[in-house]
């Protein structure tokens, strides 16, 4: 089908042209950070050196008597500070807060041509996208700005995953996804306290031992998250937009942090949610392939020639569809190597050492 005529049109007289294709800049973490706390804020120019997104947060954790304070905070932060090729987004308040207009009015104009993206919290449906698009549209032409600011969508209610799709395909502004697991638990009354990772009631448990009805039984925990993560995934994919993980809340147990990135990674997320720095090197380390995985794949590439039909490679079957899994990781590889020289670094020392030095790959 068909997207409608005017939909790759800008809402607004003067507005900027919207996107085409959603561009594939390294996002492995998006840095949350309290603009109202100036100790964390003094910190940006730092943490933006290392983290490919830094995200002003004015939504939940801001209390209330600091909205005010995070707003003009993010505008003074993001006017002060050359951010490179680091991202620079902001979560503002949700679409029913009293403080959703004022953000908007008050960053487009001070900070829009340095925002990338601003993640909408709490989304219902393709009409809270509709709202968005239009107004930052109107706000855009009234700002002159030159390039449309992008929009992600917080995956984080019942009624938001049900039309997860609806949401992807409906603005050419849609950058992407996170999983908000923590108001997305309360919203379907899941009785999990935590953000994020497992629950050690949620498991799947062995048949009694004929022999010893008396002998215990192993249990096996299961993933809460695994099929919200799918469907988040699948939805991105279909509209060319990227999913992610969002917050991992028990900052102390970096274990299980990286488990948690980790899966999301597999499944086919692009980043998760740092909330300390201590969370950011997670990230780095989960989300960026490991060396030896980028020269397999470049293995498999160049042995594959053309790409089509099947060879044995280490006694496993590679064909087109393998090409492809493997183009994602080196696809992915290459586009963080452009901005971290160290990792360029480890995955040519990878790659020469399956591939011969030198060998161009
Ligand atoms: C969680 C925190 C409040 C912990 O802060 P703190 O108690 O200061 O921790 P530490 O003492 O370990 O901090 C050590 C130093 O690191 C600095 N720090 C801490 N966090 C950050 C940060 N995010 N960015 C930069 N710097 C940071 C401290 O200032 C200390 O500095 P120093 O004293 O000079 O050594 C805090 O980490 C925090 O507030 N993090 C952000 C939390 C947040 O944004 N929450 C909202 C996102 S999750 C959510 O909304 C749920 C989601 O929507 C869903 O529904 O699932
Ligand atoms: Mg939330």
């Amino acid at each position: 089908m068909q997207p409608p005529k005017d939909f790759f049109r800008p809402l607004a007289l003067g507005a900027p042209m919207p996107v085409r294709e959603v561009p594939a800049r390294p996002s492995r973490m998006i840095h949350f950070f309290d603009p109202s706390n100036e100790k964390m804020a003094a910190k940006v120019p730092d943490i933006a050196k290392k983290a490919d997104v830094v995200l002003g947060n004015l939504e939940d954790a801001i209390s209330a008597d600091k909205k005010e304070a995070a707003r003009e905070g993010l505008v003074s932060i993001a006017q002060a500070t050359d951010f490179g090729e680091t991202q620079l987004w902001t979560r503002i308040n949700s679409l029913d807060s009293p403080w959703c207009l004022p953000d908007l009015i008050r960053l487009v104009p001070a900070i829009g041509h340095k925002l990338d993206v601003i993640m909408v919290p709490k989304v219902e449906g393709a009409e809270d996208i509709h709202y968005i698009d239009r107004l930052l549209a109107q706000l855009e032409a009234q700002a002159g700005l030159e390039r449309p600011i992008l929009v992600h969508a917080l995956l984080e209610t019942a009624r938001g995953v049900a039309n997860v799709e609806e949401i992807c395909g409906a603005s050419p502004r849609m950058q992407g996804l996170s999983l908000g697991p923590a108001d997305l638990a309360a919203d379907r009354r899941m009785k999990t306290t935590r953000v994020g990772g497992g629950h050690p009631g949620y498991v799947v448990r062995a048949d009694p031992n004929p022999d010893d009805a008396e002998a215990p039984r192993t249990t096996f925990q299961q993933d809460l998250w695994h099929y919200t993560m799918a469907r988040m995934v699948d939805a991105c994919a279909t509209y060319g937009i990227f999913p992610y993980w969002g917050p991992f809340g028990d900052i102390r147990d970096t274990v299980a942090c990286e488990d948690q990135f980790r899966n999301a990674y597999l499944m086919g997320c692009v980043g998760a949610w740092s909330l300390h720095p201590v969370q950011i090197d997670i990230a780095k380390k989960v989300f960026s392939p490991e060396p030896s995985e980028v020269a397999w794949a470049r293995n498999v590439i160049h042995q594959m020639g053309d790409g089509t039909g099947a060879v044995m490679i280490d006694g496993k079957m590679q064909d087109d569809a393998t090409v492809k899994q493997c183009k994602v990781v080196v696809e992915l590889a290459e586009a963080l190597s452009a901005s971290d020289p160290d990792l360029a670094a480890a995955y040519q020392a990878a790659t020469d050492a399956v591939l011969g030095a030198g060998s161009g790959q």
